[in-house]
């Protein structure tokens, strides 16, 4: 059977209600997908030997691309079934991808930025690591386009990098396309995906700890520990979010190396913070199936939102104009923490189920009026990992595509 000559990917981002930090260091994290704040690629069929990827979204206009003649392939160890493969990180790789990324693409006065880096690497790391067993696909070009902010603790890598794995996984013939009535395979390749994908995260964030990626393939709302499989939870998506993009730019891998070096310092205290942040968790997990009133369930969320927040700050990844949001939304009696990695990015305020559309309408004006934006979306509903297209579309009309309108163009199948 001839493989598709395209291949229209999707992927979630993710909110992180409690946790985030301490799940690096193996403590609990609650977290949800985002089903309505997606990353969109588009793989297409080369047969030339080249790899051409074009990511607008971080400000670059034009593609880079690369001969696959250029990649070291010699660095690399296949096994016989890249299911079994051994993901230890190849660090010598990395290393020796970092000159190839500006090859033939960027000059002394024109050089990539860390962002722009940072997702070529991600890229060339996985193409030059996953075994290509399919030789009609000598080459692609890939289209990528999210409707993420990106760099504000949505888990716009994650998504991207799902989508990259993803992508490559199907062009290369490790996986299929869902099959429903194959689901242990379907579900296996999905695992795959989701190894990939860590791969990926770690070339961009440095130390992740695997929930975003995890909940970008799987979707869901999860309680999720490093090493363990994670835990649909159903509690979690009955609340009610605001979302709050501060606009202050950030990288989560500035914030994750900041908090390292503070536990090196302070390895009593911070550990010790760490383990606060995973009682946090734990106690929501514990609140769902405590049979309290749906009234006092709100009240102790809101107090353990607080105190997840104070242990962040304390950590040193909070930011002024995340104070601020605390402070216009706490005027409205709401609660706030920061989201994700911190150091600007975004909020997580929780809302009350009865809280009339105006008052609402109220505190996002203001909000807006500080320069801030607004997210209301669904979490963890129908946050599925990938989809596929059988529509076919070309690059210039993905690109053109207004992002909603790419969500709704095709008949998605989901993996998961
Ligand atoms: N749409 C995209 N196109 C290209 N690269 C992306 C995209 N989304 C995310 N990335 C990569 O992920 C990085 C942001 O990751 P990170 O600092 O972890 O923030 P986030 O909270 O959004 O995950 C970007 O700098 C870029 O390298
Ligand atoms: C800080 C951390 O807990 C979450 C990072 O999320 P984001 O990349 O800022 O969306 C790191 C991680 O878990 O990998
Ligand atoms: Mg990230």
């Amino acid at each position: 059977m001839s493989l598709p000559n395209q291949y229209l990917i999707s992927a979630p981002g993710k909110v992180i209600l409690f946790g985030e930090h301490a799940v690096v260091y193996g403590k609990t994290a609650i977290a949800g997908s985002l089903d309505g704040l997606r990353t969109y690629a588009l793989f297409e069929k080369r047969l030339d030997g080249y790899f051409e990827l074009n990511f607008p979204d971080l400000g670059l206009r034009r593609a880079l691309s690369w001969p696959k003649t250029n990649l070291p392939y010699h660095l690399i160890k296949h096994t016989d079934s890249e299911q079994q493969k051994d993901f230890m990180f190849n660090e010598n790789l990395l290393q020796a991808l970092k000159p190839i990324v500006n090859e033939g693409n960027m000059d002394d006065e024109n050089q990539l930025d860390k962002f722009q880096q940072a997702a070529a690497l991600a890229f060339l790391y996985l193409v030059t690591n996953i075994k290509n067993k399919q030789i009609s696909w000598d080459g692609m070009t890939i289209q990528i386009s999210s409707s993420l902010p990106i760099g504000a603790g949505l888990g716009s890598s994650a998504s991207y990098s799902v989508c990259l794995a993803t992508g490559l996984l199907l062009a290369f013939g490790h996986i299929s396309l869902p099959d429903e009535s194959n689901q242990l395979s379907t579900l296996n390749s999905a695992e795959l995906i989701n190894q990939w994908a860590f791969q990926a995260e770690k070339v961009i964030q440095g130390n992740p700890s695997g929930i975003d990626n995890a909940v970008a393939t799987f979707g869901g709302a999860v309680s999720y520990k490093k090493g363990s499989r994670h835990t649909n939870l159903k509690g979690f998506h009955s609340f009610r979010f605001l979302i709050i993009n501060t606009k202050e730019p950030r990288d989560a891998k500035t914030q994750i190396e900041k908090v390292r070096v503070k536990r090196e310092k302070y390895p009593q205290i911070i550990n010790h913070i760490l383990d606060a942040i995973d009682r946090i968790s734990l106690s929501f997990i514990e609140l769902q199936s405590s049979g309290v009133s749906q009234e006092e369930m709100f009240k102790k969320l809101e107090e353990l939102i607080d105190l997840n927040h104070y242990l962040v700050n304390s950590l040193g990844v909070s930011h002024p104009s995340l104070e601020k949001i605390r402070e216009i939304t706490s005027e409205h009696n709401l609660h706030s923490k920061l989201t994700g990695a911190g150091g600007g990015g975004c909020a997580l305020t929780l809302v009350p189920d009865d809280m009339p559309p105006e008052d609402v309408q109220l505190v996002k004006e203001k909000l807006e009026r500080n320069e801030f934006e607004c997210y209301e979306t669904p979490v963890g509903g129908h946050g599925i990992a990938t989809m596929y297209a059988t529509t076919v579309i070309n690059s210039l009309e993905f690109l053109d595509m207004n992002k909603n309108k790419l969500r709704e163009i095709a008949e998605w199948k989901y993996f998961v």
